[in-house]
């Protein structure tokens, strides 16, 4: 190995942005002047004034981080036909697949996943993978068995004709034999066949699912009281010419008074099971419906942990969520397209991209805790203080996986990866134990971060304020593709969820605050960090913001400059610049005005909505009162692009749903009533202190964001807001009158 080192693994490409910093200057000097004529005037004016101020002064802050954060844009290319001919032998990569609930994630999903996996162009006895059940579900360990026997057909088929996308559901739905050669033509139809025989079979098993032979460790179990099951579903022996990577099972054992930390806990578990089992010095992890979209991605993942002269430069690699089948317009503005073109290439130029969980390269010793190595770092801080069993637990074998993985080089050193998994099933079982992490440091300085329900970028965090770098891995055609939900309901819940986690970590022991100051986390990263885990706490001022018009409106007053005044220029350019520069962001990706429209009016709706109950739910959790959970997102298994009602928001009777239904009814009221009373005493912008233009487009403009909201008041079904939520959000309105307008 490391024959020829000038060759080349990735180069860092500085992408220009003069355009985009002038715009969102411009953005920040009209901020900025809006909080000079606040502050040049707040004492002749009362209560609105302060609020008003309050308000623009957290705009501005958030406005200033982001310019920060996009400033220097970078990109990495990366070679991998360098990586071929740099190493003799390239190291092993254990791949984590986790699962949660076979209703909410249908097996034929996760499949996919693993066999876009299994399918990777890479030396298939460097590979494993675990998939992580905790629905302890027989249909998905069902489904397992069912892929693996098609693998055999579907692996070697990928690498023959240089199949592009390995999901076979993705596949078939876009390619078709015709015009090609009659051998090809013959074994697609062939493998056609078999995929579709298999998904009848999935489909058949999760209604009946068997229960004789292998299955028997799955009857008289209940998914949250059960031992660990770890089953070897495929084995590579390395005897076959056509092979594929193992194929591992693991459902840990869960008890119901033991808290099992969601996904951090199924994470950590894996750790330790692959651990027992092939210890590959790399990890690649990737949520059940996140399949691989490129065959090279684990090439190109090397590419980057491999790329620079010391390993501090990327302590961990992190691919994009991108996501494939998206509604048209992105209706539900979660598609993230141009934040990630926009602030991901910005943070890849700082500290690097925070973990998003999924689509994610570890080095295992990085997850283990270990500090980058540097003159004045001693070696494995961890462990010198500490026994190892204190830090890792009490299991020997897995005691002997992390000596080997600390020492020396452990990366290139070629591993043997063809075991006999079967010998190593007992010790497995023993460390994926729902007590094995008690008196440790497993889910605090070892493994996956929990206690928060965004255990990911906890653990970003926790990794970056040791020093580490990371890196993005942005490829054409996307390294993995995965699932955006789609409804109010579940895009509510994801985004509530996020917003939730994002405030725990702030106020947590990984607090970015705390790790920048104690810690090697950097200032710019730690802005990166801020701008995140603010999200609950922005809704308070957006949502304060939203009813200013409203309230002047009611009481006769107003908060804004009347069109004939000097000052008008100020709200007037902020909205211009503001808009017209997001605007151009969208068409320069290449996105519709309407894709920019929805994801404006979809940052309002979850600033008010979600974000307002991830900032309750932390408030609760911090007075004991109650406990945040993470509530896994309904993946759909076909987006149908013509169909116009997966488009459409729909509702249910949750509570996430009353804020927004209350602030559409507060300035559609405030509308009528501010009009009338122009109607009857004139005024407006002409004269007095009632509201004028600015209060009335700031209330056409909350009305028509949140305009799912307004056809939800006559919506039928579930594209209709519940009655209960709407007297629940008379009931606010009411209070917010009676405290307020007198
Ligand atoms: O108790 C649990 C809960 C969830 N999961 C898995 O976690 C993954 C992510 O869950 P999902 O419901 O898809 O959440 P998303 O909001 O789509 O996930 C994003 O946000 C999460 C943090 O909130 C990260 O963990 C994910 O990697 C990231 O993709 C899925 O594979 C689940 O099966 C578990 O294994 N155990
Ligand atoms: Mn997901």
């Amino acid at each position: 190995m490391a024959a020829t080192a000038s060759l080349q693994l990735q180069e860092r490409v500085h992408l220009k942005n003069t355009l985009q910093r002038a715009s969102d200057l411009i953005t920040l000097f009209f901020l900025i002047s809006l909080l000079c004529y606040r502050a040049s005037s707040l004492q002749s004016y009362g209560f609105v004034w302060l609020v008003s101020f309050l308000c623009e002064f957290w705009f501005t802050f958030i406005w200033f981080i982001i310019t920060s954060i996009k400033w220097s844009p970078v990109t990495h290319k990366t070679y991998p036909q360098n990586l071929l001919k740099k190493f003799d032998e390239l190291p092993a990569v254990d791949v984590f697949v986790t699962t949660a609930d076979p209703k909410l994630e249908p097996p034929i999903i996760t499949v996919n996943t693993v066999l876009s996996l299994l399918a990777v162009e890479y030396p298939v006895e460097k590979l494993a993978c675990y998939v992580s059940d905790d629905g302890a579900s027989p249909a998905t360990f069902y489904s397992l068995v069912q892929a693996s026997n098609f693998a055999k057909l579907w692996v070697p088929f990928c690498k023959k004709y240089n199949v592009r996308v390995r999901a076979p559901s993705v596949y078939f739905s876009t390619e078709s034999s015709s015009s090609s050669s009659p051998d090809f033509t013959k074994d697609w139809k062939h493998a056609k066949d078999e995929y579709e025989m298999l998904c009848q079979r999935i489909e058949n098993a999760c209604k009946d699912v068997p229960k004789t032979g292998e299955f028997t460790d799955f009857s008289d179990i209940e998914r949250g009281n059960h031992p660990s099951i770890v089953k070897i579903v495929w084995e590579n022996r390395g005897n076959q010419e056509d092979g594929f990577p193992h194929l591992i099972y693991v459902s840990r054992e869960k008890r119901p008074e033991h808290p099992h930390h969601f996904k951090a806990g199924a994470m950590n578990v894996l750790a330790r099971v692959s651990a027992v089992m092939t210890n590959a010095p790399f990890m690649l992890n990737v949520d059940c419906d996140m399949f691989a979209n490129n065959p090279e991605v684990v090439l190109h993942g090397m590419c980057l942990l491999f790329g620079f002269p010391h390993e501090i430069h990327s302590g961990y690699v992190q691919a994009p969520q991108q996501f494939h089948g998206g509604l048209q317009d992105d209706p539900f503005g979660n598609q993230l397209v141009v934040l990630q073109r926009k602030v991901g290439y910005g943070i890849a130029g700082l500290q690097g991209p925070f973990y998003a969980g999924t689509g994610c390269f570890h080095r295992r010793k990085v997850i283990y805790g270990s500090p980058p190595e540097l003159p004045h770092n001693s070696k494995h801080d961890v462990l010198s203080c500490k026994e190892p069993q204190q830090v890792f637990g009490d299991s020997r074998e897995f005691l002997d996986s992390v000596a080997h993985i600390m020492s020396e080089n452990i990366e290139l050193r070629s591993a043997n990866l063809l075991i006999d998994l079967s010998s190593k099933i007992e010790a497995a079982k023993q460390v994926a134990s729902c007590t094995y992490e008690f008196n440790t440091d497993w889910g605090k300085e070892v493994g996956w971060v929990s206690g928060s329900v965004t255990e990911d970028v906890e653990t970003g965090i926790r990794i970056q304020s040791m020093g580490w770098e990371s890196k993005y891995l942005t490829l054409d055609p996307a390294p993995f593709l995965g699932n955006a939900p789609t409804g109010g309901p579940a895009s509510l819940a994801q985004q509530k969820r996020w917003s939730t986690g994002l405030l725990e970590i702030l106020v947590g022991p990984n607090s970015p605050l705390l790790a920048t100051i104690h810690k090697s986390l950097t200032f710019r990263q730690f802005l990166v960090y801020i701008n995140l885990n603010v999200w609950a706490l922005r809704s308070l001022f957006e949502l304060s913001y939203t009813l200013l018009a409203p309230y002047c409106c009611l009481t006769n007053s107003s908060f804004l400059p009347k069109v004939g005044a000097a000052a008008m220029v100020i709200p007037l350019g902020l909205l211009l610049s503001y808009n017209v520069g997001t605007l151009m962001e969208y068409l320069e990706c290449g996105l519709s005005v309407r894709a920019w429209w929805n994801n404006q009016r979809m940052q309002r709706i979850y600033a008010l909505t979600s974000w307002l109950f991830g900032f309750i739910g932390v408030m609760l959790k911090k007075m004991g009162l109650s406990e945040t959970i993470f509530e896994v997102t309904r993946k759909d298994q076909s987006l149908d692009e013509g169909d116009v009602d997966m488009r459409r928001f729909t509702f249910d009777s949750s509570p996430v749903f009353v804020p927004g239904t209350a602030v559409v009814l507060v300035n559609v009221m405030a509308l009528v009533v501010g009009l009338v009373r122009i109607m009857v005493n004139g005024g407006g912008d002409e004269g007095g202190d009632g509201p004028g233009f600015g209060e009335f487009v700031c209330c056409v403009w909350v009305v028509l964001s949140f305009w799912p909201f307004v056809r939800g008041f006559f919506g039928k079904g579930s594209y209709g807001i519940p009655w209960v939520t709407v007297f629940k959000a008379v009931a606010l309105v009411l209070v917010f009158l009676l405290m307020f307008v007198r």
